[in-house]
Formats: structure tokens, sequence, C-alpha cells
């Protein structure tokens, strides 16, 4: 294959040129006015969809020219880190990136120094990021489903009903967003054994927009040990597959081949089954794996204890009528154990708390007793755990899906805003960052171009969406100077400018913080593309994970 390389100027304003594209498409659809975007999908033959959500735009373009692509992908990386990490704020970091990557290689081609400019942005991120937590609102009242209805853009009951989903679980509580397929958003408390570990590939996703695996009509099979032959799985796979049911296996972990062999067996649709984390960690695991058993209704299989997984019988396994899993949870809802000894075992743990509560001070370690203490807590309310979950309805199947996208871009600003705060929205959060930018001491020219770089960068989100909303961004600017208020901004909803946090227009800091972090990661990037070596091949460039062929077998969704 032959190579082209491109040097300094010339792969930068290349790179540019991909960043611009891609941030503009992603843009559009930024803030409460912007409209959707219809993604056609990858395989020629499967209808086209909506979204509204930046990084399900980002993953979507590819563009022809390679070196466009390479900054294309540059933000693609930034969309995603921040989906991973925050769950919601993809747009906002695109509108970020974009601004800083036009700043350092307007910066650049003035001959400044990619350090000292790395040196000055990085030092004012970190002020920033310091400024928002500083100036965090905690929730109260109605702040859930106002966090909530921000994401949801004031449509449907997807915020009513996330804020009362929290109020009946906790702030830390298990609430998930699902599929409604009727016309209203409804809100389901039932009971389930939640935890915080996921699925061990996300080859069992069933749902590529809440990244979820749903699994209804669960055996579940318990096994403290390693799975390292496909075979071993096989007698209870078809024993459980016979009786139209799924098996769903938390284990200690399943070696590279027999995981592949599985998920490639679920996604031709042989079997259905997922596989997961056994909850607890290290010695507690057993324990863990113990309330679980009694949750479902399970025997656990101990191979140190002589157990063998391919003799075991269908007996060994437990119910759940529904199991739910994404890369960091699982959720093992309508568990059918004896819920005589579910009471049992919790009033034994109790009891167990209790005794370590009063202990004397100095008796024991305090902090080994305060974590078996934490464990031992954490058990008991798996065990009594509730499960929220809140159905997305709609009339069309793509109206349900891409409402569902925003549901669950809304519950994970709820969750951020539970963690951190909230800080007025539509991009009035980041302008007045601006301010505590404007305290830091500065040093040479350099470093003081990337403090401007971020402190320009902040604006943008601010500009970007009061354009969207077709108010003159220069006005704009000048409205909220002038008004000295640090919430007053623009309310895209009612059309007019005022106090954002009492009309509800509120975004959670460590979404904005992770935004901004995220984005700025594009410097480093960006200041070591000096050159560029591209291969000339013809067509598009490859999709990674992508096969045109399985997407039109399984109807994979374009946004997996
Ligand atoms: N009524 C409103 N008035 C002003 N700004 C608003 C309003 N509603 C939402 N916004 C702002 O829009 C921004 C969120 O827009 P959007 O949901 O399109 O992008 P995102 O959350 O950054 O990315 P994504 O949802 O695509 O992951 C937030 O800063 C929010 O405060």
């Amino acid at each position: 294959m032959s190579k082209r390389l491109v040097f300094d100027g010339e792969a930068r304003a290349g790179i540019l040129k991909g960043i611009d594209i891609l941030g503009r498409a992603v843009e559009t659809t930024y803030g409460y006015q912007g409209p959707c975007v219809m993604v056609q999908h990858r395989t020629q033959g499967l209808p086209p969809f909506f979204t509204r959500d930046g990084v399900t735009v980002a993953n979507s373009v590819v563009l022809g020219d390679r070196l466009a692509d390479l900054g294309a992908r540059m933000l693609r990386d930034v969309a995603n880190a921040v989906s991973r990490e925050a769950g919601d704020g993809t747009t906002t970091a695109v509108v970020l990136a974009r601004a800083i990557a036009r700043g350092l290689l307007r910066s650049l081609a003035a001959g400044a120094d990619p350090h000292r400019l790395r040196e000055g942005m990085d030092a004012a991120v970190k002020l920033v990021e310091d400024d928002l937590r500083r100036r965090a609102l905690p929730l109260q009242g109605d702040m859930v489903a106002q966090v909530a209805e921000v994401s949801m853009r004031k449509e449907g009951q997807v915020g009513r009903l996330l804020q009362q989903a929290y109020a009946e679980v906790g702030p830390d509580g298990a609430v998930t967003v699902e599929p409604g397929w009727t016309r209203a958003d409804t809100l389901d408390i039932g009971e389930g054994f939640r935890y915080e570990l996921g699925f061990l590939s996300p080859g069992f996703e069933t749902d590529p927009v809440r990244r979820a695996a749903d699994i209804e009509g669960a055996r579940v099979l318990l096994y403290h040990g390693t799975v390292t032959d496909f075979m071993d799985l096989i007698p209870l796979l078809e024993a459980v597959n016979e009786a139209g049911q799924a098996l769903v296996i938390a284990c200690d972990g399943i070696d590279e081949r027999p995981l592949q062999g599985l998920v490639m067996n679920v996604k031709r649709g042989v079997f259905r089954a997922l596989a997961v984390k056994a909850p607890g960690h290290g010695d507690r695991r057993r324990d863990w794996l113990d309330d679980l058993a009694t949750a479902t209704g399970a025997r656990v299989l101990v191979p140190e204890r002589g157990d063998n997984l391919e003799r075991a019988a269908p007996e060994v396994l437990g119910h759940a009528a529904k199991v739910v899993a994404d890369a960091d949870s699982a959720s093992f809802i309508g568990c059918g154990g004896d819920p005589v000894a579910v009471a049992r075992r919790v009033a034994g743990l109790g009891k167990e708390a209790d005794a370590i509560r009063a202990r004397k001070p100095g008796e024991g370690s305090p902090t080994g007793n305060l974590h078996d203490l934490e464990d031992l807590e954490a058990r008991i309310s798996a065990l009594v755990g509730r499960i929220a979950t809140v159905r997305v309805g709609g009339t069309t199947e793509p109206e349900i899906k891409e409402r569902l996208q925003r549901a669950e871009n809304a519950r994970r600003s709820v969750r951020a805003a539970l963690e951190e705060g909230v800080v007025p929205g539509g991009g009035v959060g980041l302008l007045q960052a601006r301010e505590a930018l404007g305290r830091l001491l500065l040093t040479d020219l350099d470093w003081q171009r990337g403090v401007a770089i971020v402190s320009e960068a902040l604006e943008q989100p601010f500009r970007a969406l009061v354009g969207n909303a077709g108010i003159n961004p220069v006005a704009a600017l000048a409205r909220i100077e002038a008004a000295g208020n640090a919430r007053f901004g623009y309310d895209a909803s009612s059309g007019a400018f005022g106090d954002l946090v009492a009309a509800g227009v509120l975004d959670p800091v460590k979404v904005l913080r992770l935004a901004l972090v995220q984005a700025a990661g594009i410097a480093a990037t960006v200041l070591s593309s000096g050159a560029v070596v591209l291969n000339e091949q013809s067509g598009l460039p490859h999709l990674p994970g992508f096969s045109a062929e399985w997407a039109a077998a399984t109807r994979e969704d374009p946004r997996a």
C-alpha cells in the first residue's frame, strides 16, 4: 500500500477541516432548539434513524478525505470519551474541542511554543474545574426533574418520572430507562438485586442506545470460578434453551476463547445468554454470591469444592424475571428465591452489622470494622433492593428510539447532578468560569495564549446555543455581561433572558467538567501532528468493529 506524507501547516489545515465538518454536523443538534439529524443506515436497505445525540452523529460520520477524517476521528474520540465517562454533554465537548483545536492551530501558525501552550491550557482547565465545583448548587426541590428536562427538552413525562424514581429508591438507588412500546411514559418500581459490576463483553448488548443487555425469563447460573472451556457451558445452555429461557451466568470470569464462543452464539441467535461479573470483590465475593443465590433460588457452584460445571443439573440454577446489565452494573429483577429465606438472611446480616456498630472504640481494627460494616450495609441494600424502571413511550419505533436516547442521557445527567451539583445551563455555567481565569497569574506570552484558548472556548457553547435559537451571539453576550448576575442567561424554551436557575435550565457540574477535560485532551494530538503518514487506499476508510454482513443478519443498530 502506498503512503502519503503531509507536513506541518498542511497536516494541521487538513485535520482542522475534518474537525470543522464533523463539528458543524454535531453542533446542529445542540441545545433546546437543535433539530434531529437523519442518519442513513450503514447497511443498504435498512431504514435511516433520527438522533439528537452528539456522540451518535459523531460516530456516523466518516469522511472520504483521509487527512480530514483523522481530524474527525479526534472529535469522535472526544465525544466517545465524554459519553463513556459522563453519559451526557457530548455535544458540549465537541463544541469546546473544536474551539480549542482552532485556537491551538492559530497559535501554532503564529509560532507559539507547543509546550508552553499546553501548560497554560492545563492550568486553565484545572482552574475552571475548581471554579465549577465551587459554584455548584446542590439539588433540591424539583431540580432532579429540571435537570432531566434539559436533556429531554421539556417534552413528555420522563423528567417527572425520573424525579419520582430517585425519590423512591434514593440518590444511590438503581434507576434504569427502557423502551415502553406504548404511547405514554411510565414508571415501575420492582424488587431486585443490583450491584456495580457489569457484563463480561459488550457483545452481549441487546440495546445499542443504552448500551445495555436486557434478558427476560432468565435462569441464573452462579459460578465462583473462571470458565475455561465453552463446552462446559453447553449442557446448561441447551437445557435452558429447550425450556424457552435464557441463561445468565454470574462468574469470576470467562477466558477469551469461550467468551468469544458464547458471544458468537448469542449474536447468531443460537442461545439467549448473558455473562456478567459475579458480585463482590476478593474474599467477600463468596458471601455476595451466597446472597444472590438466596435472592434467585440458585446454588453457587464452587470448583474448589469439587463442583463441576459440565455435569451441573439445571436444579442449581436460580430464576429472575429479568436481568439488565451494562458495562458497570447488573440488576436481577423479579428474583425467584424464597422470600422467607431472603428475610432470614437480611436479619442475619443486620445482626452482624449491629455487632460491629456496638464494638467499643479501639476494639479490632477501626478501618477493618468500617469496611466490614460498609460491605454488610451494601449487601443488605442489594438484598432488599428496589429498582425503578422508567419506560419511554412513543408512537413509532424511530420515535421511541430517539426519545429513549434522550431519556438515557437525562438519567445519566441526573446521576451526575446528584454527585456534584449543578450550575446555570444554556452555556452560562462555562461562560462564568472565564472570570476565574482572569485571576491566574500570567507568566510568558505562550503560556498566556494557552489560557486564552481555553477562555475563548468557554464562550463557544453559549454562542452556539443562542445561535441555534436564532439569537445574535454577540448581542446576547453583551446582555449577559451587562447583567452582572451569574444566573442570568437565555432560556430557549420561553424565548426570554432571565434567571436560569429559577427557569430550571441547569447543567450538571460533572458533565461540564468532563466535557472540558476531554475536549482539552484534543490538544495533545493536535500539538503532536507535525507530520502525518496517510495510507493511500481507494474507497471509504474501514469502520472499526463493523461488519455490513453481520449488521444485515442481526439488524445491528448503526449506533452500536
Ligand atoms: N431551554 C433551554 N435554554 C437554554 N439552554 C438550554 C435549554 N435547554 C437545554 N439547554 C442547554 O443545552 C445544552 C445541552 O444540549 P444537548 O443536550 O444538545 O447537548 P449535550 O448534552 O452537550 O450533548 P448530548 O445530549 O448530545 O450528549 C446544555 O448546556 C443545556 O443547558
